[in-house]
């Protein structure tokens, strides 16, 4: 358990301005990976801007998120992301432990993934949290936004992971044997305030670092978001209107032998009366890509761990988080 302490005021995360990323110019697309450099080492977080995710669509999907969290629960549960085969769909509020050892977390959500068919390799063979969505009945304008949505998450992450390969001294191609099929999973998550009743160190999202690759997070003006730097205290991440907050999640540590960060946050939405609503998305390789330390910060005479495989680290967190006993992977 990881016992609540106040955090201290905002410092240290930076904001990047991803504008020069599209450039045709590689050296003005360096210039913004060592941006990335930086806050990878530093703080592990980041927000960034002139990313290229329309404004409107960021308010759309969240006027979706907040409709729906409206409908009853009885039709919520109709589509419990327990009756899935890949984990998609809603998550009723108290259905995960973040941080080991604390009481469930005070959030509902909805999963949602790459819409594969039967016919997708990756659903013949079987491999975990690859299959269809759960959609919510009569409810066309939540499937075509989130739809949208999702498709500038893929371009977003796709554009990031490219940045970190060149933040790294890699080619910009470096992973992209693992961008072919890769796992990208949209959530929308709804807090209700802090109730007076919670439980002893009960907060919306408990302590945790993501546990994939990136996450490209949405959050609404209510903030709750707290980052925890590598001096041990923990940082607001505010809202800051048209960015998205970056986080670099366990796989990165893996890549790079600890040079960058995957960093501890946690959500407390201490707004009296005020709901909150954030989308993070996790974006990471193919399930069976095998995460090892990279070339360029490998030296000759030390000895590094064996790869470990993108799936079986995040199937045995989902596992563990939501409290399936045996894993499934
Ligand atoms: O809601 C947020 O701001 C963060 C959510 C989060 O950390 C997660 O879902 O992993
Ligand atoms: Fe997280």
């Amino acid at each position: 358990m990881v016992i609540y302490t106040p955090p201290s005021v905002a410092k240290n995360i930076p904001v990047i301005d991803l504008a020069d990323s599209f450039s045709h110019d590689i050296e003005k697309r360096k210039a913004v990976a060592w941006e990335i450099h930086k806050a990878a080492r530093q703080t592990g977080f980041f927000y960034i801007k002139n990313h290229g995710v329309p404004v409107e669509l960021q308010k759309a999907q969240f006027d979706v998120a907040k409709e729906y969290f409206k409908t009853p629960l009885h039709e919520k549960m109709l589509v419990n992301s327990k009756n899935s085969s890949c984990l998609r769909g809603y998550e009723p509020i108290a259905a995960q432990i973040l941080d080991e050892g604390s009481p469930p977390d005070l959030k509902e959500g909805f999963l949602l993934g790459r819409e594969l068919d039967d016919a997708h390799p990756h659903v013949i063979r079987k491999t975990p949290y690859h299959g269809p969505n759960q959609w919510p009945a009569g409810n066309p304008r939540f499937r075509q936004q989130t739809e949208d949505y999702m498709r500038y998450m893929d371009l977003l992450g796709r554009k990031i992971v490219r940045l970190l390969a060149l933040s790294l001294q890699l080619p910009e191609d470096f992973f992209d044997q693992g961008l072919k099929e890769p796992m990208i999973i949209t959530r929308m998550l709804h807090y209700p305030s802090q109730p007076a009743d919670a439980r002893e160190n009960q907060i919306g999202a408990g302590a945790h670092t993501d546990w994939g690759l990136i996450t490209l997070l949405l959050q609404d003006e209510v903030g709750g978001l707290e980052v925890r730097n590598a001096d041990g205290e923990w940082l607001k991440a505010p809202f800051i209107e048209n960015t998205f907050v970056v986080n670099l999640g366990d796989m990165v540590p893996v890549l790079t032998n600890g040079l960058y960060h995957s960093t501890m946050h946690r959500v407390f939405n201490s707004k009296k009366d005020t709901p909150r609503y954030s989308v993070p998305t996790f974006f990471d390789l193919d399930y069976y890509y095998e995460a090892s330390v990279v070339p360029t910060l490998r030296k000759a005479d030390e000895v590094y761990p064996a790869p470990i495989t993108v799936g079986g680290h995040i199937a045995a967190m989902f596992d563990k988080t939501f409290g399936v006993k045996k894993a499934t992977a």
